[in-house]
This record gives C-alpha cells, structure tokens and sequence, in this order.
C-alpha cells in the first residue's frame, strides 16, 4: 500500500490523551483538510505524524511500513515535512538564502520559483523586509525545495488575513499537483475545504466526521456544525 496511513492513531500529553483513535489515509498528489474546533488535537496529530511527539498508541504507515519508531530525522529524510505554526523564516537572510537552505543547488531554486512567481519578484529581498503573506510564501518554499513527498501544514493562515491567505491557496494547490500529498490544518475552514480533495474532522481528540469527500462538508452547513460539536 502505498502513501501515509494512520491506524488507530492516540496522543497523549502531560495529563492525557489529545488524540484518541484516529484513523486516515493520505495519498500523493491529494490534498487532505484536518479541520475543527480550537484545542481539538489537530496540531497535536500533526506533531505524531513527524514525530515532534510520539504516538501512545495505533500506528502511522508509510507505504504499508511501521513509521512509529522512527525518528524525526528519518521521517524527514523519508520525505515527510511539517510546516509547523508560527512563521519561522531567517529574517536577516534574503529570499534567495531562505530557499536556498533546503534547495541547495540553482536548479531545485528554479523549479520552486516556478509556483511562486510572487517571490521571485522579491528574491534579493531580506525576508524581514516582506509582509507577512510573503513570508508565508517564504516558509512554503522553503518546505517544497525539501522535495516533500507529504507535506503538514499547520496553520499557515495564523495572523493573515482571509484575502492575504487566498493567495496562498493557489500554491498549496500547485504543490499537491505536483504529486505532494498535503495533510491541511487551517482555521478558515471553508478556504481549506475549498482546495481540498478530501476533509475530516476531529473534535475533542475524536474523529467526528470521518474521511469523505471535502465537497460533502463544504456544501452541508449543518453537517459541518454537527461535526464541530462532536459528531
Ligand atoms: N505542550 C503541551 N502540553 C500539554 N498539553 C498540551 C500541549 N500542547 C497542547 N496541549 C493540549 O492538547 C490539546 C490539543 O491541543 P492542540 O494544539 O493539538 O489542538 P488544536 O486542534 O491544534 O488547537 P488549536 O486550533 O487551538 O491550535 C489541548 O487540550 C491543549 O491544551
């Protein structure tokens, strides 16, 4: 089986579990929108996938292999990144540098331009010196240069506003196009369901709604509020 898998997946923190069975599939190229309430659990399952924290139970698969006791390096190395929340450029680095951290040679710069023409206007910029929608851009870049083949976004939109975050939209779909599977975790939740393939949603650590397609939440107001509430 190819693509990311996660089995009865739970977290725990300090006094319990975040996350309790959580079950998904995340193929290339498929853009996958974990939405639902604050403090749900989202960034928390996030955080499980690229091992910022460990699963307490289930499993996570990467093309039907075990993942769970692998490091945070080696999922990496495996191709999975995690866009974590808060904007982490090198603000006294230009565009060009960001990037280039993860891209290395001009060849692989080139090739992410290519999805971000508004950066390229702005490569010799120093990354401080741009709003906050481009540094967003920056940090997106950044993880795409890493050749991602699964990609977590957490939160992008923190601290944007709505019509700033809609030019990010278009990017995020480019890079799935381009056979990136992208695991969405984001507050404007219609934008999200807006792009993506398929939705779910997790509240209070539990899923919900369970994966389905992402048009079926985005069309169902009440369907969505239910899920919100608990399912
Ligand atoms: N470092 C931590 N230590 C202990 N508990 C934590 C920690 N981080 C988060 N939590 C708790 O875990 C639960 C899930 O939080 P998490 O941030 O994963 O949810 P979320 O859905 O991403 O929420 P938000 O949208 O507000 O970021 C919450 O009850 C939160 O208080």
């Amino acid at each position: 089986m190819s693509g990311l898998q996660l089995s009865g997946v739970s977290v725990s923190r300090g006094a319990g579990p975040v996350i309790s069975d959580v079950s998904l599939s995340l193929e290339e190229g498929k853009i996958l929108a974990l939405v639902g309430p604050n403090g749900a659990g989202k960034t928390s399952l996030l955080e499980s996938v690229s091992r910022v924290i460990p699963n307490s139970a289930g499993d996570i698969l990467l093309d039907g292999e075990s993942i769970s006791k692998w490091s945070r390096v080696q999922r990496s190395r495996a191709g999975i990144a995690h866009i974590e929340q808060g904007r982490a450029i090198f603000p006294s680095l230009t565009v060009r540098e960001n990037i280039m951290l993860t891209a290395r040679t001009d060849a692989v710069l080139q090739e992410v331009l290519a999805s971000f023409p508004e950066l390229e206007k702005r490569i010799d910029a120093q990354a401080v010196l741009l709003s906050g929608g481009e540094q967003q851009m920056v940090v997106l870049a950044r993880a795409f240069a890493s050749k991602p083949r699964f990609l977590l976004i957490d939160e992008m939109s923190l601290g944007l506003a709505p019509v700033v975050f809609m030019r990010i939209l278009p990017v995020i779909q480019s890079i799935a196009s381009s056979g990136v599977g992208v695991l969405l975790v984001e507050q404007f939740t219609h934008l999200a369901l807006g792009i993506a393939d398929e939705a779910m949603v997790v509240s209070s650590g539990h899923v919900s709604h369970p994966q389905g397609p992402a048009k079926a939440l985005e069309d169902d107001a009440e369907l969505l509020r239910q899920a919100y509430l608990g399912g």
